[in-house]
């Protein structure tokens, strides 16, 4: 929508043919935003080839698990040499790799592409009202990044560059495993000093995994990351706090995941997450104490209780170490 309202035509590919003829014949997609009427700029195609072999830029705008899988679908169609510009806020378990090196694994036409994060604090209910959103471009080509800052640039779509890859990556992956405690704290009950600490402890804790990853800790003070934490923490937009709340509330995972319907990022992003705490050796006790949560039968209230009796530290020298690239 923000491309359509930029005087772009955007043929928008989809998996499922009923959201495909819904969005041609009624310029609506109801299940997702509903009551809200799409520019006749944008045409649904179900048909890949169709959908990509003239574009200038392909913007991937599906749940992490499914990057690789449309990544090599889009990849035999490109003809020419296309930005791909992801919007996805996950890393692989297992893999334990960042979107765009999936992409670059995957991307297997002979034309080069260049690609390119979109990321920022930007649920897609208040972006389509127009409402100020503000988000952060990043690539290994700076020059692409800038290419995509001028197309989705306007008066209420406002797009920062930081070349911090990693960085911008990383903080939109790792707040959604915040979001979720942040959503289970007021499923139980607990209220806004609960959530001021996860969000501010959680993003030590990001910063902390990040840093050690070769991001610049200053990109955590960032859109990317303070600004998608807060945002994700806070919204009755977000499906992770969402998510997070159902949880809270003690309805088990699996029901929560079904009466979702869209995706929870944060749920894999945990494991993946708790394996990179691991292999890096990096202190990451919210994101423990969720994986034990989500994954090891632990209970909520116990998880929190083990959070708030673990043994005193200092905060300043903590966050020292952290914002002098120490941890
Ligand atoms: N929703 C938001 O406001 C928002 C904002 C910023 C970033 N994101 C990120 O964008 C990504 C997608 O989020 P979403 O909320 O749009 O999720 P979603 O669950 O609504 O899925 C988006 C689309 O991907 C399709 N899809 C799912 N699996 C697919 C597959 N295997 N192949 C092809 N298409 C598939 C779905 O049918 C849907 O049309 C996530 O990584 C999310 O973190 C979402
Ligand atoms: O709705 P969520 O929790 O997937 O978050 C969506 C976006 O990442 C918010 O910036």
């Amino acid at each position: 929508l923000v491309l359509a309202d930029n005087d772009h035509t955007v043929l928008l590919w989809s998996h499922r043919m009923d959201q495909v003829t819904e969005i041609n014949d009624y310029h609506s997609n109801e299940r997702y935003l509903p009551g809200v009427t799409l520019s006749s700029n944008i045409i649904g195609f179900d048909n890949m080839r169709a959908a990509v072999q003239d574009v200038e830029i392909i913007v991937l705008a599906v749940p992490t698990k499914a990057i690789r899988q449309v990544v090599q679908e889009v990849s035999a169609y490109v003809n020419s040499s296309v930005i791909l510009v992801h919007v996805s806020k996950g890393i692989e378990p297992d893999s334990l790799k960042r979107i765009t090196e999936m992409i670059e694994e995957e991307y297997t036409s002979s034309h080069p592409a260049h690609v390119v994060v979109l990321s920022g604090p930007s649920h897609a209910e208040e972006v389509v009202l127009r409402h100020p959103t503000t988000v952060t471009v990043s690539s290994k080509e700076m020059k692409a990044a800038e290419k995509v800052q001028d197309l989705f640039m306007n008066q209420s779509f406002r797009v920062y560059t930081n070349p911090d890859l990693i960085g911008v990556e990383i903080g939109g992956a790792l707040k959604n495993i915040i979001a979720l405690a942040a959503g289970i704290t007021d499923g139980l009950g607990y209220g806004d000093n609960a959530k001021a600490a996860l969000i501010t402890r959680g993003l030590a804790e990001i910063a902390r995994l990040g840093t050690r990853m070769g991001a610049n800790p200053l990109t955590f003070s960032g859109l990317t990351g303070i600004g998608d934490l807060i945002v994700t923490c806070t919204s009755v937009h977000s499906r992770n706090w969402r998510a997070g709340n159902m949880l809270g509330k003690g309805m088990p995972l699996e029901e929560v995941l079904s009466q979702m319907g869209m995706v929870v990022e944060g749920v894999r992003t945990t494991k993946a997450a708790h394996q990179l705490a691991k292999e890096y050796d990096v202190n990451m006790p919210i994101t423990n104490a969720l994986h034990s949560v989500l994954f090891e039968g632990v209970s909520a209230k116990e998880a929190v209780d083990a959070l708030m009796g673990r043994t005193k530290t200092s905060e300043l020298e903590d966050l020292v170490n952290l914002w002098s690239s120490k941890e």
